[in-house]
């Protein structure tokens, strides 16, 4: 897997198909030139400014670990500049119960506005499925920038993720007492424990960061040290001094009344829910600070448990976040731990053709699985999307029933449910 994800040849369906609109489609090359017109065309399609040399020398970097494909056009003015992108890399994805499942990560998929709705961006998707079933990877994973695009190709949203605003004058700490202490860090001493705290941290839903994420985060770039320069470190150890977490912010500037700071909460990871109440204690007592702000948090955060004033933390934005795509239904359905043991036979439709088939799931009392095909008669039938909301455990199969997205008697269906919804709710907690 290790290079072949890189090197294997472009998907030859989506070649045939863009080729008959006059369009190259292949993977970028080592060339610095042929990367750097990538990052651009993927820097225009977000409409983000053009890459500077520092930014161009990163993005260099960080696509080494990817594969990077595109599509060119040869009679634009401009010929060496990719029309449309797309990065992908196979990571692990953690699964209820704690395994996890290698996914295909999904990333920067632009469309140049010259070309766009014609066709391109299915293309490239179609491209992307098929190269990661050729790659032998149950699930593709992605983060979206409009909920309109993915579902058509059997993605669904699979959990979802809070903005969160707090109102620290209303928000008296009522929590449990941290047993351990916070101490202030210099960030490139984070970094090297970070990763690790993270590792420890993850629910179901998270996948891998990358080494340049983590710099980015802590602003260790060159290009982002003035951007950076207002970051705070702290970790958390506990009562033995281990280091059992850490949060990543910044105290904006108060305006007129210098006792209203705003604080932007970058990250806040905490691998024990000891590590968890030490943190945001310490984030709430912050004197001179009248509100903090954190972004893509559960959305069954026991935060709200730990205030005075439950009204103190609101909710500003409710999003899906993480999309996923099952591709091998055997292999993904028995990669999870289930919640009881039990039965039951799905029938799985999929107009892309990956996932369609009938499947009888069979659960033993340590939550494995055994999937097997089956002529049995469906006890529930659902189409890809549906049962990629179901498989991570955040979506009740007797909501998807009352979306039309399932169908099934009620007591398959409640099965279903007692078999696949988690207690902690899967959440990721980045973008990618
Ligand atoms: C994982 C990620 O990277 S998320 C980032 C996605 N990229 C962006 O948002 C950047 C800005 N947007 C773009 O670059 C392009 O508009 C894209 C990539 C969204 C679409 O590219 P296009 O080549 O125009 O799409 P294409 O013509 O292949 O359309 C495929 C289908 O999606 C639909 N579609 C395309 N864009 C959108 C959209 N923004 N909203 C809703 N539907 C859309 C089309 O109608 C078409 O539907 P159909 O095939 O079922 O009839």
């Amino acid at each position: 897997m290790d290079e072949l994800f890189r090197t294997l040849p472009a998907d030859a369906a989506s070649t045939d198909v863009l080729a008959a609109g006059g369009l190259r489609y292949g993977l970028v090359g080592a060339d610095p030139d042929e990367r750097d017109a990538f990052s651009q065309a993927v820097s225009r399609g977000f409409y983000s400014s053009i890459a500077e040399a520092e930014e161009l020398y990163e993005a260099r970097e960080a696509y080494d670990d990817r594969r990077t494909t595109a599509v060119w056009d040869d009679s634009a003015a401009e010929p060496e500049t990719p029309v449309a992108t797309v990065d992908s890399w196979p990571t692990p994805l953690t699964m209820p119960g704690g395994g996890s499942l290698p996914a295909w990560a999904i990333s920067g998929v632009t469309v140049a506005p010259t070309h766009r709705r014609r066709g391109i961006a299915r293309a490239l998707l179609e491209g992307e499925l098929r190269t990661a079933r050729a790659l032998r990877l149950p699930i593709a994973a992605l983060t979206v920038s409009e909920a309109t695009i993915y579902g058509r190709f059997g993605f669904a949203p699979v959990a979802s993720a809070v903005d969160l605003v707090i109102d620290t004058r209303r928000a008296a700490w009522t929590g449990p007492q941290a047993k351990g202490r916070v101490h202030f860090v210099q960030r490139d001493a984070l970094r090297t424990i970070a990763p690790g705290i993270q590792q420890r941290a993850r629910v179901a839903g998270d996948v891998d960061r990358w080494p340049g994420y983590w710099d980015r985060l802590l602003g260790l770039r060159a290009s982002l040290a003035k951007k950076a320069a207002d970051l705070r470190a702290v970790r958390y150890d506990d009562e033995h001094g281990e280091p059992q977490g850490f949060v990543v912010y910044r105290v904006k500037d108060a305006g007129a009344d210098f006792s209203r700071h705003p604080v932007e909460v970058v990250d806040l990871v905490a691998a024990t829910t000891d590590a968890y109440a030490g943190l945001w204690r310490y984030l709430l007592e912050l004197d001179l600070v009248h509100e903090i702000t954190v972004d893509l948090r559960s959305v069954d955060e026991p935060l709200r448990w730990m205030v005075a004033d439950p009204r103190a933390v609101r909710t500003r934005a409710h999003s899906d976040h993480l999309w996923t795509r099952i591709l091998d239904v055997a292999v993904a359905l028995e990669g999870r731990r289930w919640q009881t043991a039990g039965a039951i036979v799905l029938e799985v439709t999929d107009p892309l053709g990956f996932a369609a088939g009938r499947f009888s799931l069979a659960v033993d009392e340590a939550g494995r699985a055994t999937v097997m095909t089956t002529d049995a008669p469906a006890e529930v039938t659902l189409d890809a999307g549906a049962l990629a909301a179901v498989h991570l455990g955040g979506t009740s199969p007797l909501t998807l029933a009352a979306a039309g997205r399932a169908s099934g008697g009620q007591e398959a269906l409640e099965r279903l449910h007692a078999l696949a919804v988690t207690p902690v709710p899967p959440r990721l907690s980045f973008w990618f």
